[in-house]
């Protein structure tokens, strides 16, 4: 009889607790439902929709953990598909708080505000809550280089010769727009292959505008805090925090590096040796033939065109930022490398010193 009391007794415990955890998730999830209503009934500003704004942010407060694309340093951005499949985005999530992040919200929105290129990422709208500022961008169904290259092995693609030539020279048609077809110019000032996005037909669209920096056609640089990449920083620009055009050139050479080598200049392998991508190709270059360096995944691909772009990237790298060739040059010796007469032009001697070595 004891025992039957006890045993009630639990029961009647037990059955009051999930009572009681179900009426506080409950008020928990209705709390939650009345801050997202709140927020779509009255407190967001956006702008540059051309999408039935109300509905489009109701959808975008229910994306969750099964809709992130990629994450980074500053937000999460999630694939949103609408009217069933008939249109798809990508939204960069910036949650709000830090002077920094709010900062690269409106740097994104100046510098990419009114910009239509083909290989520019084109910002379809954006959002600013009390909470969270979004971007909404178009979805690049082939993710970003930085994955194709490098990435887990689902999301690594094998990209042959052409397809690599092909990114290098939307990339740098793209950074030559931002630098030399803009009003005021735009330096970038954080180019890697992260920031390098692939539709599908593997046309590159250059992303991320969080550091882009304004500076007048009459002014040569900007002075900032050194931001940017580690493995990317052009040497000048991490001494100084002088911002300039050659600085994107040379993360850019850095990239053609990595689309030639198929390393990660953030591998942790380079920093055990102490070294880094562009040094271990000049050491591969002055030791051995700089074939050595092309990515073993790479089975079949002309050997002249990989030495010339090989020669672009070592101009783009120069130290001296006043030897590097302008984004408009470097664009046209990636169009014209196919050309024989023209490759041979290019070719510094030094990288096929000893082709039989
Ligand atoms: N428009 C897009 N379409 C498809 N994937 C995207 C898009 N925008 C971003 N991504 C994916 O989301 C990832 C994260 O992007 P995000 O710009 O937030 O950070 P990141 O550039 O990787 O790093 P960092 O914090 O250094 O800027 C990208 O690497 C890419 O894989």
């Amino acid at each position: 009889m004891a025992n039957g009391r006890v045993m009630a007794f639990y029961i009647t415990v037990c059955c009051i607790a999930f009572v009681a955890s179900k009426v506080v998730i409950s008020v928990l999830l209705y709390k939650r439902w009345l801050r997202k209503r709140r927020i779509i009934e009255e407190g967001f500003s956006g702008g540059k929709l051309a999408l039935p704004s109300r509905a489009f942010l109701k959808k975008t407060m229910r994306l969750t953990s099964k809709d992130i694309i990629g994450s980074g340093g500053y937000g999460t951005v999630y694939k949103l598909v609408i009217d069933g499949g008939a249109a798809a985005f990508a939204v960069k999530r910036l949650s709000r708080g830090s002077a920094d992040r709010d900062r690269g919200f409106e740097r994104e929105l100046e510098a990419m505000g009114d910009i239509k290129h083909r290989n520019i990422l084109t910002l379809h709208g954006y959002y600013t809550t009390p909470q969270f500022n979004l971007l909404i961008y178009e979805l690049m169904p082939n993710g970003s280089l930085d994955a194709l290259l490098h990435g887990k092995e689902k999301e690594k693609k094998a990209l042959d010769w052409a397809t690599r030539h092909k990114i290098a020279v939307g990339t740098a048609r793209g950074l030559s727009y931002l630098h030399h077809d803009c009003v005021p110019n735009i330096i970038h000032r954080d180019i890697k292959s992260s920031n390098i996005l692939l539709d599908e037909s593997m046309e590159a669209k250059v992303a991320d505008f969080g550091l882009a920096t304004l500076v007048a056609p009459s002014r040569t640089h900007a002075s900032t805090v050194v931001a940017g990449t580690f493995g990317y920083l052009a040497p000048e620009y991490f001494e100084t925090g002088r911002a300039t055009t050659k600085g994107d050139v040379y993360s850019f050479g850095v990239v053609l590096l990595e689309l030639l080598t198929g390393r990660k200049p953030t591998d942790e392998s380079f920093v055990e040796e102490g070294t880094g991508l562009v040094s271990w190709v000049k050491e591969v270059a002055n030791s051995k033939c700089i074939d050595h360096a092309v990515d073993g995944s790479l089975v079949c691909y002309p050997l002249e065109e990989t030495i010339t772009m090989f020669c672009i990237a070592e101009r783009c790298l120069e130290t001296d930022p006043s030897k590097r060739p302008s984004m408009s040059e470097v664009l046209k010796m990636l169009e014209q490398m196919n050309s024989e007469d023209y490759a041979l032009k290019v070719v510094d001697q030094e990288f096929i010193r000893d082709p039989q070595v």
